[in-house]
């Protein structure tokens, strides 16, 4: 039977390639920082260069009205952020954007990927420009890095474990304490490590390649995590919401994993702590 989806596979890869040069070139020049909603959520004038590249790019190949966007930096000037049954791109231009700035080897993220419908993604695509990685995913068909095929770890044993968080972009004293409080009791479970490489993107590639086991984060969004749901997911591992129920893409709260068991054993300890959905409607 004919995959109807091959080609916008196939055309994501192309455009994340094209972005990810445009940002190596980018990271040439200065780089000016603005911010969003708190002052450690940082933009660049090629996040949102990058972003209008590729929502062109897509809108050129496939016509102007066929499919819809949520992109980071759109939703950030005020577009709305709603899945529907429509095919649905989910752009973040630049993911770790705070490695981006300051220009060193850390890794930053181009990501894209399909969705259809709520909890339905059809493939995803992270490009890690700086190493020149390309991790996708294609439904039903496998998770691979550089075309190699790619498989989460097989560990079992918590205690021997390496877990990844991050700090996201509210630094209200409240939550801090609720993130730092976790994080203790997960090292005191005691695990082997804990990690962050600024990116969620490239977090949730570490899990689905088995450099680690796990990956949690309460306050991402969508567009940090979305193509990486689809990498884990054909790569043998979970996702769960922070409380153990189902994963829900909207609900910025994500553990990934390489199984039930190492998910279950650090959902244990996270101390839950409130954030807005991401298709809450905006307040007026
Ligand atoms: O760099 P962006 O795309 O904004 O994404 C990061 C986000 O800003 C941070 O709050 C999260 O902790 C990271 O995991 C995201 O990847
Ligand atoms: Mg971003």
């Amino acid at each position: 039977m004919e995959d109807p989806w091959q080609k916008a596979y196939d055309f994501a890869v192309a455009v994340a390639r094209k972005a990810g040069a445009e940002i190596r070139k980018a990271g040439e020049s200065e780089i000016r920082v603005m911010t969003k909603s708190s002052t450690v959520d940082l933009v660049t004038k090629t996040d949102e260069r990058v972003e209008k590249i590729i929502i062109s790019s897509l809108k050129e190949e496939f016509g102007e009205d066929a499919h819809c966007f949520i992109g980071e930096e759109s939703v950030a000037k005020g577009e709305p952020c709603v899945l529907s049954d429509k095919p649905t791109w989910i752009i973040d231009p630049v993911d770790g954007t705070t490695n981006f700035k300051t220009k060193k080897n850390f890794s930053f993220e181009l990501l894209k990927d399909d969705l259809f419908k709520l909890s339905f993604v059809e493939f995803g695509v992270v490009y890690s420009c700086l190493e020149d990685k390309m991790y996708k995913a294609r439904k039903g068909k496998g998770a691979f890095c550089d075309d190699e095929p790619i498989q989460v770890s097989d560990m079992k044993d918590i205690n021997k474990s390496i877990i990844i968080s991050e700090h996201g972009t509210d630094r209200s004293p409240e939550k801090v304490t609720k993130i730092f409080s976790t994080m203790q009791k997960i090292l005191c479970i005691p695990v082997h490590g804990l990690r962050g490489s600024g990116t969620a993107a490239t977090n949730m590639c570490l899990v689905a390649t088995g450099a680690v086991e796990a990956f949690f984060e309460i306050g991402i969004h969508c567009w940090d995590i979305a193509a990486g749901v689809i990498i884990v997911k054909e790569a043998g591992g979970i996702l769960l919401d922070v409380d153990g129920g189902p994963f829900d893409l909207m609900s910025r709260r994500m553990v990934s994993a390489n199984n039930e068991l190492i998910a279950k054993r650090i959902i244990k300890e996270i101390e839950i702590f409130p954030v807005g959905r991401d298709d809450a409607p905006a307040e007026k």
